[in-house]
């Protein structure tokens, strides 16, 4: 089951220049910045009520984020939503037909297992879902 609108994924060229606008912006400071090797990216989080807004920047030419502005502007790069059960939630839309672009969960930021949806099967927007990682 989808839970709750996780987070905003948002790319950017300049973290600590979007760091601070978004502090600014939001009237509160993050309350997280995390490496994700895995995706070669660094985060920031800032908390918005019960969603969360992530700052993305590349930290290599292979990653997705940096790819994505090589092509694109700044902005919005995905949509993500939390769910009780990501291995269930991955087979009820594989089944419904979408393209998933892993087959296992993988290990995302702030503690997560993720997996995304290609956006050309989701009407042009990247989704992610998440499943926090039981402590
Ligand atoms: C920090 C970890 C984690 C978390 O815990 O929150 C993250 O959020 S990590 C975020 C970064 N990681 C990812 O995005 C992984 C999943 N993404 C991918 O696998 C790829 O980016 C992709 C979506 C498969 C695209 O890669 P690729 O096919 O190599 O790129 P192209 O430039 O050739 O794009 C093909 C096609 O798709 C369109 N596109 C690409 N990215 C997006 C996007 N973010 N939103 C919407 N559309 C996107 C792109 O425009 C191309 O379209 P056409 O030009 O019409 O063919
Ligand atoms: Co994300």
């Amino acid at each position: 089951m989808f839970t709750n609108l996780e987070h905003l994924g948002l790319a950017v060229n300049d973290l600590e220049a979007a760091t601070a606008l978004y502090t600014t912006l939001l009237g509160a400071a993050p309350y997280k910045k995390e490496h994700v090797a895995g995706e070669a990216v660094d985060t920031v989080f800032f908390q918005v009520g019960g969603s969360k807004i992530e700052l993305l920047a590349g930290t290599s030419p292979d990653s997705a984020i940096t790819k994505f502005l090589a092509k694109k502007p700044e902005g919005i790069h995905h949509v993500a939503f939390e769910v009780d059960d990501i291995r269930a939630e991955m087979a009820r839309l594989k089944g419904e037909g979408f393209v998933l672009l892993n087959d296992e969960p993988k290990r995302g930021a702030d503690n997560k297992l993720v997996c995304f949806v290609h956006p050309k099967s989701a009407a042009g927007v990247l989704v992610e879902l998440c499943q926090t990682i039981p402590a």
